[in-house]
């Protein structure tokens, strides 16, 4: 991806890494220096338009990254350029990926609520010419050492096909645990939740480039003490939301609010065991209370009730399990 000003300049690291600060970097000795808000500038620029390609590349009916929703969030973006070409002079970036911590209610295989914040994988894209090239691994592993994250102890934000394919090659993550929210989490997310955060993205809030410490620690808290049952909001915010589409409640709550006439499209399918759930158009939601009562009252999910009247021996939490990988791409939408 190219752009009509210097990139290799603007970013002297292979790998830069910004926070919502938006900071350019420190140029390379020798080098002219623009004013800093054209450089500033540029870096808004690039992060617009690789929000735009990532949006494209996921059929999403807008960009999820732009540099004025960075600015608005405690989001850190990775962004890879090409140092090796450099058409016309200048360089060129080959992709980002976007991530940041989030108070999360994730069900662990016992399906018990939990409050987590844990790191958030929230966009990735590598430009289409040079995808399978290994560039969103060097991307996604420079990530993974700078956050000291381990792959397991991330949450997903609606990861399409193609990036459930890509953790399952490099980082065998395959086996998901069963969520009502948007957010993918694998098996082995609850294994360190005890351990202490990491110093990480949340105590280096600026723009970076510093020296890889290879050594991982969980960045994943649980948040203690637990609240009241009324105080848990089931679903989790996904940086995806503002797409003005619904997540779907599982059943029986995504069932259609009674109408006069029948609708004139069959209602959306509900999540299947391991996805999140596909969206269907908006529909009212019903009140907070309702739900958690609801909740509380529904089986696991549908699926799982196919299973327990398939095989009336086997343990709940065996039955939640899942080997295949979540949603088919067109199901995102
Ligand atoms: C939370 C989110 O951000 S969800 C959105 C994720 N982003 C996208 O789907 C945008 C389009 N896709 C991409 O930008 C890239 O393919 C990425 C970011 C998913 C992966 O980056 P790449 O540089 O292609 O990955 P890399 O070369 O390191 O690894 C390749 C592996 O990724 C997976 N992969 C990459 N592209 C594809 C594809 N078109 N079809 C299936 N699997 C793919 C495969 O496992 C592949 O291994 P293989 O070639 O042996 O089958």
């Amino acid at each position: 991806m190219e752009f009509p000003f210097d990139v290799d300049a603007l970013f002297p690291e292979r790998i830069t890494v910004l926070d919502q600060h938006l900071r350019p970097p420190a140029r390379r000795p020798g080098t002219t220096t623009p004013a800093r808000v054209d450089l500033q500038q540029q870096i808004m620029t690039i992060i617009d338009e690789l929000g735009k390609a990532s949006a494209k590349a996921q059929n999403l009916s807008a960009p999820i990254t732009s540099a004025s929703r960075m600015q608005s969030n405690r989001h850190v973006v990775y962004i890879l350029k090409d140092s090796s070409a450099r058409p016309a002079g200048k360089g060129a970036i080959i992709g980002f990926i976007k991530v940041g911590y989030k108070k999360l209610f994730v069900l662990d295989d016992r399906e018990a609520h939990n409050e987590v914040e844990p790191l958030c994988i929230l966009d990735f894209y590598i430009h289409e010419s040079v995808q399978r090239h290994g560039h969103g691994r060097e991307l996604f592993q420079y990530m993974l050492q700078k956050e000291r994250v381990e792959p397991h102890q991330l949450a997903i934000d609606r990861p399409s096909q193609k990036l459930l394919k890509f953790l399952n090659k490099h980082y065998s993550l395959e086996t998901t645990v069963p969520q009502v929210n948007n957010f993918v989490i694998f098996e082995g997310f609850f294994a360190h939740q005890h351990r202490p955060p990491a110093p990480s993205l949340r105590a280096t809030r600026h723009s970076r480039a510093a020296a890889v410490d290879p050594t991982p620690t969980a960045p994943a808290r649980k948040l203690p003490p637990k609240r009241a049952e009324g105080d848990i909001k089931p679903y989790s915010s996904s940086d995806r939301e503002f797409l003005k589409v619904a997540v779907e409640p599982p059943w029986p709550l995504n069932r259609a609010p009674r109408r006069a006439t029948p609708p004139a499209h069959p209602p959306p399918r509900s999540s299947s065991l391991g996805n999140s759930p596909e969206r269907g158009p908006l529909r009212p939601f019903v009140p907070e209370q309702e739900l958690l009562r609801s909740l509380r009252l529904c089986p696991p999910h549908p699926t799982a009730r196919l299973l327990l009247a398939a095989d009336p021996g086997g343990s709940p939490a065996q039955r939640r399990r899942t080997s295949s990988l979540p949603r088919s791409e067109e199901s995102r939408y």
